[in-house]
């Protein structure tokens, strides 16, 4: 047996009122895609941020390579040759790509000096990506090849990756597996966490499964079915979602002509966009984040106002009418960035379904607001949609990030929409949290409300969706039933939406 680059030996962690992370030894071998498997909050990030020196176990220890490695900071595990790339990019959108590199880096060369290697490393890795282009003008995919060439300078012997495919087209997660494959054929060590078991399966030597804060086993993903992954992962056996078809002859919402400037200067713009949502039915969004899915999303909650008659609920115009007045009308929206925008991370979980809910639940009279009222609401949203937390009281940061989607969603779902509109419903969320979510938009819509499910997870978008349509460049392509679309016409649609057909109010 050739020996571990790490050894991990009964590393625990606890937070108030959760061991998120309770004795766990594993060991990573050099050059084997490790995947690190398990549902939201068995505290896979946890351990990776102990790895990375971003938290301190309570108890245990790790070996590098035979030697005892405590690293205290990022700094230490990156000299110790562990990089991290993160789900969520810390770029800044104004600097150029040498720049924000350099930015990563403890003691940068001259930009000059760095430029040139970016360029080798990002061709010799299979990453196309220019220094001198501006962050702010990059996809999804480029973004994350910034993150990565900054991890790939400092040469890592241990590169971990947080759920890196979620942001990612087909094509670029093609592009991203070959240079992780060419990596560990090179002997470097990969750690990766997802909730994709497809993609596991496809990709990772061996994998290690979290419950409840403990190892419940180790296996080869190819080995298994995604379906036994998962089932080891949540301890029970699991149900797809059922979607009865429940579109009824209604107008629920009305989408007529709405254009919109960006709303920033890396914004997207809407051109056009016109739909008719009917009562009982589920609308599928596909197409790659950042392609005007933000602006659809905040035009329809009301964050941005746009021509008169351009956004119709029941016959009425709602174009004008800010946030509150649109969640009075029913119409409530749950956006994609869960912290800072869907929830307050300061706030408890009780606060945080007051700002969503005051005016739907009625948690506010006479000016005064009914703390009571509120934590039952937020109680019940915590039940029904198996939010795994110690309690309203919790602040909404101190969740995991599938656990606050899970609160997030939940809080709109309890207040009964007429019309919902959710951007990336089940973006971190694991299998079972993700099947409760669709199941929950599934049933909302068999009881008479809209549902408009934006999103880049086209698998999602076909388990729940009655029509689809692709939003590319800010244009919306035509609709077309979800049942029997095949994933190569999506690819199209998502590919060339508005060359091939103009945007259609059907
Ligand atoms: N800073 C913190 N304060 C309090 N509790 C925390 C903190 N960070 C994590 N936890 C708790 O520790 C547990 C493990 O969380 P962790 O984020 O490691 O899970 P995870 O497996 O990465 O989940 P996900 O897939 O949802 O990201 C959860 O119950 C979470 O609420």
């Amino acid at each position: 047996m050739t020996q571990p680059l790490l050894q991990i030996d009964g590393l625990t962690k606890a937070y108030p009122g959760v061991v998120a992370n309770d004795d766990v030894s594993m060991a990573i071998r050099p050059g084997e895609v490790h995947a690190l498997l398990g549902e939201n909050g068995a505290g896979k990030s946890t351990l990776v941020k102990m790895i990375f020196g971003l938290v301190r176990p309570n108890a245990g220890r790790m070996e590098m390579n035979g030697a005892p490695y405590a690293p205290t900071s990022p700094e230490a595990a990156r000299a110790a040759g562990v990089g991290m790339v993160f789900q969520h990019f810390s770029l800044f959108e104004a600097l150029n790509v040498a720049e924000n590199v350099a930015l990563g880096m403890s003691d940068p060369p001259p930009i000059k000096d760095l430029a040139p290697r970016i360029r080798d490393v990002s061709q010799s890795y299979g990453l196309p990506l220019n220094p001198g282009n501006i962050v702010g003008d990059l996809s999804a995919g480029e973004r994350q090849r910034v993150e990565i060439v900054r991890c790939l300078l400092g040469a890592p012997k241990l590169l971990i990756m947080d759920e890196p495919t979620s942001v990612l087209t087909p094509q670029e997660v093609d592009l991203l597996f070959a240079t992780l494959r060419k990596l560990r054929d090179e002997g470097t060590s990969i750690l990766y966490i997802s909730h994709k078991l497809e993609e596991i399966r496809a990709l990772c030597d061996t994998a290690t499964i979290l419950r409840g804060g403990t190892v419940v086993a180790s296996c080869t993903p190819a080995e298994e079915t995604a379906g036994r992954l998962a089932e080891v992962m949540v301890g029970r056996r699991l149900e797809a979602p059922q979607r009865p078809g429940t579109a009824r002859d209604e107008i629920a919402v009305q989408i007529d002509g709405l254009s919109l400037p960006p709303a920033h200067e890396f914004g997207a713009s809407l051109k056009d966009v016109s739909l008719t949502l009917n009562a009982g039915e589920v609308l599928g969004i596909g197409g790659v984040a950042g392609n005007g899915q933000d602006e659809l999303l905040a035009a329809l909650a009301g964050e941005t106002l746009s021509a008169p008659g351009t956004i119709r609920m029941e016959g009425r115009d709602l174009s004008r009418l800010g946030p509150e007045a649109r969640r009075r009308a029913g119409l409530l929206t749950a956006p994609e960035e869960r912290l800072g925008h869907a929830a307050a991370p300061d706030l408890s979980l009780t606060e945080n379904a007051l700002l969503s809910a005051a005016t739907r639940e009625r948690l506010v009279s006479r000016g005064f607001i009914d703390w009571s009222r509120t934590r039952r609401f937020a109680e019940g949203v915590i039940d029904r949609f198996d939010v795994r937390t110690p309690g309203a009281g919790t602040a909404a940061g101190a969740l995991s990030g599938g656990n606050l989607q899970k609160f997030v969603i939940g809080r709109e779902i309890a207040q009964t929409p007429r019309v919902l509109v959710v951007n990336q419903p089940t973006w971190g969320v694991d299998a079972a949290a993700a099947a409760t979510i669709r199941q929950a938009l599934l049933d909302l819509a068999a009881d008479g409300s809209g549902v408009i499910v934006i999103s880049q997870d086209l698998d999602e978008l076909m388990e729940v969706s009655d029509r689809f349509a692709a939003l590319t460049e800010g244009r919306l392509s035509r609709f077309r039933p979800a049942a029997g679309l095949t994933v190569e016409q999506i690819g199209l649609m998502l590919g060339g939406a508005h060359d091939m057909e103009p945007a259609h109010a059907d």
